[in-house]
C-alpha cells in the first residue's frame, strides 16, 4: 500500500507519458520490425478512436464518420506526396485541415436537423467513400487504390522505417496531451455537461449547436492525422481500407476501451490490432467478432475496460486510505456573498399554450433586486413554464420579459444565461462521472472566458480562469455547507445534496438574477435551514431571487412578495401577510374554505 501512496502522489498524466516514452524507444531496446509495425498501426488506430470518444464519450454525439475523415486524411497525404509534396508535417497539417473541414460541413446540416440526424448523416457519409473515390477515379485510383506515393521526409530528410515509427509515437503522444488537456479543463466539463442535457449546457451560457459541432469536428481532426500516417505506412491505400468493416471496428475499440476516457482510446485500439487483427482468418468474421467486442464493452463492461482500471483503482485508494471517507462536514461559519449588480425582472403579459392548453394566460411579475419573490400555485398552474419562458427555454405566445434594460423573450437559453441569470432544476440535472467541485466550478462557463486553445496549451489566460474556478467553486460549496464534498463523485449525493450543489452552482457565476425551481423539496430540516441561510445571503448581496415553492412555511419566511398562480394566471400577488390572507389563495391554493383560515395559517406559521 505504500508503493500505492507514493503512486497516487505522483501527477497522474506522468504514467501514460512514461508509458508513450517506453513505447517510443522500443526500436532501440531491440523490438523487431514486426512488433513494431503492429504498434504504429494501433497507434493509428488509436488516434481515429479518440476522435470518437470525443464527439461520443464526452459530447455525447453518435457520429460514426471518423472513417470517412480517415479517409479524407489519407488521401489528402496520398495526393499530396504524389505531386511531389513529400514533407510529413506538411502532409499531417494539410490532411488534419481537410478532415476538419469535412467534419465542419458533414457536422452542420447533421446537427441543425437534431435527433439522429447527425448519426445518419455520418453513418451514410461512411458509405459513400468507395464511390466518392470512384468518381474522382482519374487521381485517385478509384477502387483499384491510389499508388506512386514517395517516402515521407522530415525537412528534406527521408523518413527510413524507424525514423517513420518515431513519428508516428510521437504524434500520438502530443496528440493525447492535447486531447487529455482539452477534456480536463472548463470546455471538458461542457462537452459532458452537453452529453448529459443540452438544456443543463444551455442555462449555463453554452452556446448548444457551437459546442456540439466542436466536439464533433475537433474528433475528425485526429482522424485526418492518422489517416496521413496509414498513407505513408505501405505508400499505397485503397477504398476497403475506410469502409463500414473500419467505422465497426472504431465503434468497438471505442465502446470496448471506454468511451468516456482519454487512454480508453489506446486501450481498445491496442486490444483490437493485437487481438483480432493478428489473425488472417478474421477479416470473414471481422464484424461478428467486432459486435462480440461492443457488447462485451457496452453491456458487459458498462463503461469499457478503463472503467475496471478505475474501479480497481479506487478499491486499491480504500485499501490505503486515500479518500475513502469524505472529511467531517465543517461548519462555514459566514461566507461572504460579494455583492452582486442584480436587475428588476419585469414579465408583462406572457402568453404560453401547449397545443389547447393555455399553460400562461397574461402573466405580469415584478422582481426586484435585494428582494426574494415567491412564486406559488397548485400544480400545473403555470409556474415551471414562466420559469422557462424568463429562462429562454420556451418562447413567449405574446409579452414581454425584461432583465434591467435587456429584452430576454427572443434570446435563447444560452444568450440568457449569458446575460446574468442562473437557475436549478426541479429534477436536479448534474453531468456523470464529474466532481462536486467540477459540477459547481461548470456553472462559471460563460464568465472570464478562456478559449479551447489556451485550455490545450494551458496558456496563462487558461490557468487563471482556471483558477479563479476552483476558488468561486469552492467558495459557493461553502456556502452550502458542502465543502467537505469537493472530490466526490457528484451524481452519487443523495438528492437533498444535489440540490444544495445546483444552487452552489447557480450562486458561482455572480448572477443578477436567480430562478430557484422547487429547491426545498427532498431537503433533510438542516438542509432547509441553510438554504434557507443562503437566500437570505443572496438577498442581501443584491441579487434578484425568484422562488418557485411548494414548502408554504418557507416561502413566509423569506419572500419579500408572493406571487400565485391558478391556471395559468396571477390570482393574487403582494406581500406574504398580505397574500396568506387572501381568499382564493386560501381557497385555491391552501385548500381552505373561508372560515377555517386562522386555524391553518397558525399551522403553517408554526
Ligand atoms: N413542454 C410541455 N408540453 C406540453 N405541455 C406542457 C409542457 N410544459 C408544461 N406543460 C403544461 O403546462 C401546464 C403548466 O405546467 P407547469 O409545469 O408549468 O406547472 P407547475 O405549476 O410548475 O406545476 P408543478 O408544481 O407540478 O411543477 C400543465 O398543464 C402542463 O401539463
Amino acid at each position: 500500500m505504500q508503493v500505492w501512496r507514493a503512486l497516487r502522489a505522483v501527477p497522474g498524466w506522468i504514467f501514460p507519458l512514461a508509458a508513450g516514452l517506453v513505447v517510443l524507444i522500443l526500436p532501440v531496446l531491440g523490438a523487431d520490425m514486426a512488433t513494431t509495425r503492429q504498434i504504429q498501426l494501433a497507434c493509428i488506430l488509436a488516434l481515429v478512436v479518440s476522435g470518437l470518444n470525443l464527439s461520443l464519450g464526452y459530447a455525447g454525439e453518435l457520429a460514426l464518420g471518423q472513417a470517412a475523415m480517415y479517409a479524407a486524411g489519407a488521401y489528402t497525404a496520398g495526393l499530396l506526396s504524389q505531386a511531389g509534396h513529400t514533407d510529413i508535417l506538411v502532409q499531417l497539417a494539410a490532411a488534419g485541415a481537410v478532415a476538419l473541414l469535412v467534419g465542419i460541413v458533414t457536422g452542420i446540416p447533421g446537427l441543425r436537423l437534431g435527433s439522429w440526424s447527425l448519426a445518419m448523416t455520418s453513418f451514410f457519409l461512411v458509405l459513400l467513400v468507395p464511390d466518392v473515390l470512384a468518381v474522382f477515379g482519374g487521381n485517385t485510383g478509384g477502387r483499384n487504390g491510389l499508388t506512386g506515393m514517395a517516402p515521407p521526409t522530415l525537412f528534406g530528410v527521408e523518413l527510413e522505417t524507424d525514423g517513420f515509427y518515431y513519428l508516428v509515437v510521437v504524434v500520438v503522444i502530443g496528440w493525447f496531451a492535447v486531447m487529455r488537456n482539452l477534456v480536463t479543463s472548463r470546455h471538458g466539463i461542457a462537452f459532458r455537461t452537453l452529453k448529459q442535457s443540452p438544456v443543463l449546457a444551455s442555462s449555463q451560457g453554452v452556446s448548444v449547436f457551437r459546442m456540439k459541432l466542436s466536439g464533433y469536428a475537433i474528433g475528425a481532426f485526429p482522424a485526418g492525422l492518422a489517416g496521413a500516417l496509414f498513407a505513408n505506412t505501405d505508400l499505397f491505400i485503397s477504398p476497403e481500407a475506410f469502409g463500414f468493416t473500419f467505422a465497426t471496428a472504431v465503434l468497438a475499440a471505442c465502446i470496448l476501451g471506454g468511451a468516456a476516457s482519454v487512454y480508453g482510446a489506446l486501450i481498445g485500439a491496442a486490444v483490437m490490432q493485437f487481438g483480432p487483427n493478428q489473425s488472417t482468418a478474421f477479416q470473414e468474421y471481422a464484424l461478428l467478432v467486432y459486435g462480440g467486442f461492443l457488447i462485451a464493452g457496452g453491456v458487459l463492461l458498462g463503461g469499457g475496460l478503463t472503467r475496471l482500471f478505475r474501479a480497481g483503482g479506487r478499491r486499491l485508494d480504500r485499501a490505503a486510505g486515500l479518500g475513502s471517507a469524505p472529511p467531517a462536514r465543517t461548519d462555514t461559519g459566514e461566507v461572504d456573498v460579494p455583492r452582486v449588480d442584480g436587475a428588476p425582472l419585469v414579465v408583462e403579459g406572457v402568453r404560453k399554450a401547449f397545443g389547447g392548453n393555455q399553460a400562461l394566460d397574461g402573466v405580469d411579475l415584478r422582481a426586484e433586486p435585494g428582494s426574494v419573490t415567491a412564486l406559488i400555485g397548485p400544480n400545473g398552474s403555470g409556474k415551471t413554464t414562466l420559469l422557462n419562458m424568463i429562462s429562454g427555454f420556451y418562447r413567449c405566445d405574446a409579452g414581454r420579459v425584461v432583465l434591467g434594460d435587456t429584452e430576454l423573450q427572443k434570446m435563447t437559453s444560452g444568450r440568457v444565461a449569458r446575460a446574468g441569470v442562473t437557475r436549478t432544476f426541479q429534477t436536479p440535472n448534474i453531468p456523470e462521472h464529474v466532481t462536486v467541485l467540477e459540477a459547481v466550478a461548470a456553472g462559471r462557463y460563460s464568465m472570464d472566458r478562456a478559449s479551447m486553445a489556451s485550455a490545450v496549451l494551458r496558456l496563462p489566460r487558461f490557468r487563471k480562469v482556471a483558477h479563479a474556478d476552483v476558488v468561486e467553486a469552492e467558495r459557493a460549496l461553502e456556502l452550502v455547507g458542502m465543502a467537505h464534498l469537493r472530490n466526490e463523485i457528484a451524481t452519487s449525493l443523495p438528492l437533498g445534496m444535489r440540490r444544495m450543489l445546483e444552487v452552489a452552482r447557480s450562486v458561482v457565476a455572480a448572477p443578477r438574477m436567480l430562478l430557484f425551481d422547487e429547491v426545498a423539496s427532498g431537503l433533510d430540516e438542516d438542509e432547509i435551514e441553510r438554504l434557507g441561510d443562503v437566500i437570505r445571503r443572496l438577498r442581501s448581496a443584491g441579487a434578484t431571487v425568484v422562488l418557485v415553492e411548494h414548502n408554504f412555511r418557507l416561502v413566509l419566511d423569506l419572500a419579500d412578495e408572493i406571487v400565485v398562480l391558478a391556471q395559468g394566471k396571477v390570482i393574487a400577488s403582494g406581500p406574504p401577510e398580505q397574500v396568506q390572507r387572501h381568499p382564493r389563495v386560501l381557497r385555491e391554493y391552501l385548500g381552505v374554505e373561508a372560515g377555517d383560515e386562522d386555524a391553518l395559517l397558525d399551522e403553517v406559521n408554526g
